[in-house]
């Protein structure tokens, strides 16, 4: 089998450095135990996120010097407009800093007290924007996406029984939209299928539901389509998005992720009523509807990362190198969620550290265990970021405790992944000593960014 190599020649290189094991414990003790407090020239390999630390192309930097910094009607915004039309084939696009820019003008604009939102699962800001509208989230993604073994192709399905359960309970008057995330990252980065998008359309097209999307990383589930869905084989992962994306009204995006930039994000929309109302909000938070918060520069380089991301080699390439990853780690019996993600590995922090309760944070630990080990920052994505219910002021336990080893797109090569794999291994074989934590700095909202903590 010839051996995968990244379908691009490195260009520009930015020196990391390996630091000492009691530096590490020092850093890490001084951000709270928290990786998301480390200071970025502590870290070797950077796994906290897929978002914003991608490379660009020399395309994208060449865009860049292209950049149209007209404060009204720029070229640049023109561009933008046209590839989204192009490659997602929605109407109207209104540009936004980055993808909770666009989640907050979606959920005022659609969202009213008491409504619901269905949703695939949770994801933080998503949440927490329908509810800053006085909204409530309700999942109705399959059973599967729970559990971290099931090894279901499609996890990232909506539960059309649980939906229209919902609807049955509450009347579809009180929902103003279904949000399908693509994919799940909650869940470990796990894609819808086809087959589903049509059911949910279906439900919502004889309930008079809109059917909106967070595709952040569509052309991950894209490519799953292609690799698990019958029919989809020897289709383009850019045919599939297309007929993906035509079964919603519309779509938050942060660039930040597929669309192989740094900052950047966007409404799209079919209805013009909803584009109107975009663009009066946008002035008030983000800027002019023709930069929403974006220079014309960036708009150039999401541009161009929206044609380069559906490239069937980067993206065959970008799912394999995860894969690589993962089957390192599921050959030393590491529990991860599988099927592996398009975007992360996800260790199973319960499995990992069944000897640390979930009131003592073993996802935070685990990760904070691994930058000392290796000096690999990776996140968690358990009970810390599932934050507190705004009724009862508890923690929400999720049944998913895990770390979250995210890799960005087009930056390291698969002898990194060796060495994050090599450092895992090393820890699960002493994963006894990992010791829970308690938390010693907690704030209101969205805690998992700043809050600190100590061991116990
Ligand atoms: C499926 C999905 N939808 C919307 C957004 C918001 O987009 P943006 O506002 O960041 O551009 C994100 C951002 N995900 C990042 C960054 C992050 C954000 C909150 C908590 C932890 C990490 C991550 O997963 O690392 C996302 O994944």
């Amino acid at each position: 089998q010839r051996p995968w190599a990244e379908p691009y020649k490195i260009k520009a290189v930015e020196p990391i450095r390996m630091t000492t094991r009691e530096y590490r414990e020092q850093a890490i003790r001084e951000a709270g135990y928290n990786t998301f407090l480390l200071r970025s020239e502590d870290v070797y390999i950077d796994l906290l996120t897929d978002s914003g630390t991608n490379a660009m192309s020399d395309r994208q930097w060449g865009a860049l010097m292209m950049g149209d910094e007209a404060y009204a009607g720029a070229r640049s915004f023109f561009r933008l407009e046209e590839a989204v039309r192009e490659i997602y084939g929605f109407k109207y696009v209104v540009p936004t800093h980055q993808g909770r820019g666009a989640e907050h003008l979606i959920s005022r604009i659609l969202i009213k007290p008491g409504d619901y939102i269905p949703g695939n699962m949770y994801f933080t800001t998503t949440r927490t924007h329908q509810e800053l509208q006085g909204g409530t989230f309700v999942d109705v993604i399959i059973d599967e996406a729970h559990d971290p073994q099931a090894n279901h192709p499609f996890k990232g399905n909506v539960d059309i029984a649980k939906f229209e359960a919902l609807i049955d309970r509450v009347g579809a008057d009180k929902i103003p939209y279904i949000n399908v995330a693509l994919t799940v990252n909650m869940a470990g980065g796990q894609p819808v299928s086809m087959a589903n998008l049509r059911e949910v359309r279906k439900v919502c097209d004889r309930h008079g539901i809109r059917m909106w999307s967070d595709a952040t990383r569509a052309v991950e589930n894209a490519y799953f389509i292609k690799e698990r869905e019958e029919g989809y084989q020897d289709k383009p992962v850019r045919e599939i998005l297309k007929e993906m994306m035509s079964y919603f009204d519309g779509c938050t995006m942060s660039g930040k992720k597929d669309c192989l930039v740094n900052i950047g994000g966007f409404l799209a929309m079919n209805e013009e009523w909803i584009l109107q109302k975009a663009r009066e909000q946008v002035v008030i938070f983000e800027g002019m509807p023709t930069y929403g918060g974006l220079a014309g520069r960036d708009m150039e380089a999401i541009a161009q990362g929206i044609y380069e991301m559906v490239d069937d080699d980067y993206i065959a390439h970008r799912i394999h190198q995860v894969r690589y990853l993962g089957e390192q780690l599921l050959e030393a019996g590491i529990p991860i969620v599988q099927p592996i993600g398009g975007h992360a590995v996800f260790l199973d922090a319960r499995a990992f550290l069944p000897h640390i309760p979930q009131d003592q944070f073993p996802a935070q630990a685990l990760a904070a265990a691994l930058y000392v080990d290796s000096g690999v920052r990776a996140m968690e994505r358990g009970i810390v970021s599932a934050g507190r219910n705004p009724q009862t002021g508890e923690h929400n336990y999720p049944k998913l405790e895990l770390v979250r080893l995210t890799i960005p797109r087009r930056v390291y090569t698969d002898r990194h992944m060796d060495v994050v794999a090599y450092s895992v291994k090393h820890l699960w074989k002493e994963r006894d000593t990992i010791r829970g934590l308690r938390m010693v700095y907690e704030p209101p909202t969205l805690r998992f960014f700043t809050a600190r903590f100590e061991p116990i």
